[in-house]
């Protein structure tokens, strides 16, 4: 294992201390009074403010779901809120007007202070035009690829504010809504920064990007390498917790890679375990934390320790981007950049997407399947045959068991969470990705960054668990100025949520109403077998327990509330017992002693699963042949595969055969119009999809990525 880079981080405490001077400097100088005031006042009155501290996740006993109201404060993110209070609009996803974007780059000048703060010429400042990707100082080929490969002309407004800064080499912190094209925001400039100081091969990685999941990175690194298309001498590389470290050391090695796009897991597991993989990137010289609230809140171990070995900031250029980040965001700054680093904020106060409609619900616990059966009958009778829904749960588990209990109802539910494999997990998001209509249940693990076209509603069962969550999960609808719609389904103890809501444009929903003209089904209220339930009734004590206190439960509520859940999925004994519950996971879960439990040394229905699980594997392998065959014989395009890296391995092999081929991501791209060819055949893929759900849940297999739930 290589030594660490360096051992000088301790240097944090004057940094930090040159920090604070820094931006009380920039919030003398970067705003008048009256500015700074109405930016505390705004702040006062935004419910982001309102919410408990972002970074107190963990920190706080009653955790996420406490729904306490942090009284607001004014910090440094002031700075970047005088942006909004200058500019007084509304959001506008893609800002066409000019003057504005004039406006709005005067105004970052005035307010973030720093010599050159935004380096475009001043012949554009003064012109009429929309700023185009044309106008800026950046490479023809780069310009090709965005017009041809990414098919977009107008910059947003973060990508007209931040380019420029991060192109004049300044580290920054971006705060910019969901689905306004953050992505190309970082990943322009990045190429551009790469292809001015023209690297030598053994530096290693020019730049890395950090993103929380798995799906996010290769979203990302697709996006990359369409911006690449045209640069042949530039590559990217994908890597990500599934897939092999010893192939990833090697292709880093043999290879001329210039830009990574990880999560921090699986860097962090090279770090420490990969000989030589700290050399690689010697001579970073730039670092993304996309997501980076997420990233410092659920894998800060592994950032830090990544921070630890990649170049100091003072080497490298920095950014951290998200559309959620702390009032105070300076010691999330201080850790990966340089003192002196500008704030970029467009949100202007709004931090849902304007042209989402946000409605919520609340029901009797024993009614949430059929809240769920009848809101979704109603977004797909209001978007007929293009309706494409998200439906967010608390655990994957849970997730899992709708999932299951859906397609009983015959309804062609797409799943994506930590309990399946990467395979599963990308062949469903490609799913979802390729098809005009379609509904997801999943976990977190989709609520951040995911660019699914077209999504027209997203539904939360159950609160989500904190108020970022909420406003990135509603951010996958409603991106790039279209419209969506929201739904909070809440159970009736969780009706405080709302109180940490009040900012929010809630409209309530009459869920009683909607029952009554879509009853579901009786085959809906049928429990799963045994294991299923009591997978999800393991699920549900294990997630509820996290937040007892901010509930107000003690252990008997919360058995008593999980008795509630068994009847929900009819799978409470007739004489009101419990599904069983094994002591040992009792006593994992802190209520060996609580009463009501139906606790067993030994699930009776394990053994009976074996058998059950052989059929499925046979089932499975037929699928597989039947796939195969058809694509011997040319009746179905060959799934697609998420691997950035073996991409652009292609890319490089074909390049060899014949000048500049013509590629197209087989990924969700960030920019492109169209689905990636290679889409597979959606009927075999959902059975295979099914197929191995069902293997994968009998085995219990779990997926190791980090995870957002
Ligand atoms: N200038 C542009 N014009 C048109 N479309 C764009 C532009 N820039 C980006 N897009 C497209 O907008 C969509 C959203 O972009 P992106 O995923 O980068 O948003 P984001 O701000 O990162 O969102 P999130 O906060 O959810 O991660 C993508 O499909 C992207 O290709």
């Amino acid at each position: 294992m290589s030594p660490p880079k360096s051992e000088g981080r301790q240097r944090l405490g004057p940094e930090r201390a040159r920090h604070a001077v820094s931006v009380s400097l920039r919030l003398a100088s970067a705003a008048t009074a009256i500015a700074v005031a109405a930016a505390v006042f705004r702040a006062a009155s935004c419910y982001y403010n309102s919410r408990r501290g972002n970074t107190g996740h963990q920190a706080s006993g009653s955790a996420a779901c406490g729904f306490t109201r942090i009284p607001p404060t004014a910090s440094s993110t002031t700075v970047g809120r005088t942006l909004n209070s200058l500019g007084r609009q509304p959001t506008q996803p893609l800002l066409k007007r000019h003057r504005r974007h004039l406006f709005r780059l005067r105004s970052a000048r005035l307010a973030l202070a720093g010599p050159a703060a935004v380096s475009l010429p001043d012949e554009l400042l003064d012109s009429d035009k929309a700023l185009r990707f044309d106008d800026l100082p950046i490479a023809a080929k780069t310009k090709k690829a965005l017009r041809e490969e990414l098919e977009v002309q107008d910059m947003t407004e973060v990508q007209v504010i931040a380019i420029p800064a991060i192109l004049d080499g300044a580290d920054v912190v971006v705060r910019a809504p969901t689905g306004t094209g953050k992505t190309l925001a970082f990943l322009v400039p990045i190429v551009e920064q790469l292809l001015r100081r023209p690297r030598d091969k053994r530096e290693g990685v020019g730049a890395l990007i950090l993103s929380p999941t798995r799906e996010l990175a290769m979203q990302t690194a697709a996006a990359a390498e369409q911006l690449l298309a045209q640069h042949s001498d530039l590559g990217s590389y994908c890597m990500i917790g599934a897939s092999d470290i010893y192939d990833e050391t090697s292709a880093l090695q043999s290879e001329f890679i210039d830009i990574v796009v990880a999560t921090p897991g699986r860097i962090d597991d090279h770090f420490r375990n990969s000989d030589g993989f700290a050399d690689l990137f010697s001579g970073l010289q730039v670092l993304v934390l996309d997501e980076a609230d997420r990233l410092l809140n659920g894998f800060r171990p592994q950032v830090m320790e990544i921070l630890r070995r990649l170049p100091l900031p003072q080497d490298r250029q920095g950014m951290l981007f998200s559309a959620t980040f702390p009032d105070d965001i300076s010691e999330i700054a201080a850790l990966a950049l340089r003192p002196g680093y500008r704030l970029i904020d467009t949100m202007h106060g709004q931090v849902t997407p304007s042209l989402v409609g946000q409605y919520y619900a609340v029901f009797p616990q024993e009614q949430m399947v059929s809240a769920l059966w009848a809101v979704l009958q109603q977004e797909l009778a209001l978007n007929p045959g293009t309706a494409k829904v998200m439906v967010f749960f608390t655990t994957a588990r849970i997730t899992q068991y709708f999932a299951q209990v859906f397609r009983k109802a015959r309804m062609d539910i797409l799943e994506l969470h930590s309990r399946h494999t990467q395979d599963y997990r990308t062949a469903s998001a490609n799913a979802f990705w390729t098809s005009p209509t379609g509904i997801l249940f999943s976990t977190d693990v989709s609520a951040r960054g995911l660019d699914y076209p077209e999504v027209t509603s997203v539904i939360h069962f159950g609160a989500p668990s904190s108020a970022d969550r909420y406003v990135h999960r509603t951010g996958r609808t409603g991106r790039m100025g279209k419209s969506g719609r929201s739904i909070t389904l809440l159970h009736d103890f969780e009706r405080s949520f709302l109180d940490s809501f009040q900012d929010l444009p809630l409209e309530h929903l009459d869920v009683d109403a909607l029952i009554s003209s879509s009853p579901p089904p009786p085959i809906l209220m049928a429990p799963l077998d045994d294991l299923r339930v009591g997978q999800a009734y393991k699920a549900w004590l294990g997630y509820y327990k996290y937040f007892c206190e901010g509930l107000g439960w003690d252990d008997a509520q919360l058995v008593h509330h999980a008795g509630r859940f068994a009847a929900a999925i009819g799978s409470l004994g007739a004489d009101g017992s419990h599904p069983p519950l094994r002591k040992v996971t009792a006593e994992k879960l802190g209520l060996a002693r609580a009463a009501g439990l139906n606790l067993v040394d030994r699930l009776p229905f394990q053994a009976a699963h074996k058998a059950e699980e052989l059929r499925q594997e046979r089932q499975l392998r037929s699928i597989d042949q039947e796939l195969e065959r058809l694509m011997e014989g040319g009746g179905v395009a060959e799934p697609p595969r998420p691997n950035a890296h073996k991409l652009w391995q292609e890319k490089e092999r074909a390049k060899a055969e014949a000048p500049k081929p013509k590629r197209t991501s087989s990924w969700p791209s960030g920019g492109s119009k169209h689905p990636p060819k290679g889409a597979p055949d959606s009927v075999l893929m959902n059975s295979r999809l099914a197929a191995v759900a069902a293997v994968e849940s009998s085995r219990g297999r779990k997926d190791q990525a980090p995870q957002e739930s």
